[in-house]
């Protein structure tokens, strides 16, 4: 389970995340949704300890994540496909950090069977399309065989396969007990792969709602995100 108590994040004077509470838990997807700038990645860096808060706390299975004794292996996360190291084969780069983790290379066989690499295990990441590296990123966060899983837009250039593939392994996922927060635009997207939401804008919680409830009380999942966040779009055409 991840736990958000109070998570502020202010950088100089701008308010990232503003007073954040609410609660991520194991067996479905939950969306993660907000405008652009609302905050929603800097939640995740700040999950995995890799911002501070300046007051609250994150929480993943009750402790902070720099706290944890195996990190990897309760947490995973995709949160920018592109900070690889091109360089490297895409096995060499899930070994480097399967090394580092006390995970043995069966497993990084594994993942990258799971993420459709496994032909292109010993080629260069630095020549692969967006949707390779998205996937290389997935596997990295597969590597630990974690309880909890984090993907900032994994959906990014992905093609339409690659959607699909995408959605039926996150509800794989969730249904193995797994605790998931995606993020993503893409609303009929995640209309179809999570069952509960949690909208922000401007770095507050805006609600924190099922699909099922906010599409009984709006025509669409968008038509509701639309109606939810008018107030809170900072960048973009007046609407
Ligand atoms: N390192 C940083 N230094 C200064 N400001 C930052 C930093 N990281 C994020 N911000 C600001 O915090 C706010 C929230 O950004 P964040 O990237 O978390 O939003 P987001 O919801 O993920 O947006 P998007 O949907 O566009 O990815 C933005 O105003 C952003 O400019």
């Amino acid at each position: 389970m991840i736990e958000l108590h109070h998570l502020t994040k202010r950088y100089g004077s701008a308010l990232a995340v503003d007073g954040l509470s609410f609660r991520v838990e194991p067996g479905h997807v939950t969306g993660f949704l907000g405008p652009n700038g609302a905050g929603k990645s800097t939640t995740m860096r700040l999950i995995l300890g890799l911002d501070a808060p300046t007051s609250g706390q994150a929480l993943v299975n009750g402790r902070r994540y720099t706290s944890l004794h195996e990190p990897m292996r309760e947490v995973g996360a995709l949160l920018d496909a592109s900070a690889v190291h091109g360089g490297r084969s895409a096995y060499n780069h899930l070994l480097c950090l399967a090394r580092t983790n006390g995970i043995g290379p069966t497993r990084v066989i594994e993942v990258l069977d799971q993420v459709g690499l496994a032909g292109v295990a010993r080629k260069r990441v630095g020549g692969f399309s967006l949707g390779m590296k998205q996937r290389l990123g997935i596997a990295a966060a597969l590597l630990g065989d974690p309880g909890i899983l984090m993907f900032d837009e994994p959906v990014n250039g992905l093609d339409p396969d690659g959607v699909r593939w995408i959605r039926d392994l996150m509800r794989s996922l969730a249904a193995e007990g797994r605790t998931i927060l995606l993020s993503s635009h893409l609303m009929s997207e995640m209309a179809l792969t999570a069952e509960h939401i949690v909208i922000v804008g401007r770095g507050r919680l805006i609600a924190e709602a099922t699909v099922a409830e906010l599409t009984t009380r709006y025509p669409s999942l968008e038509e509701a995100y639309m109606a939810l966040t008018a107030d809170s779009v900072q960048y973009g055409a007046a609407r």
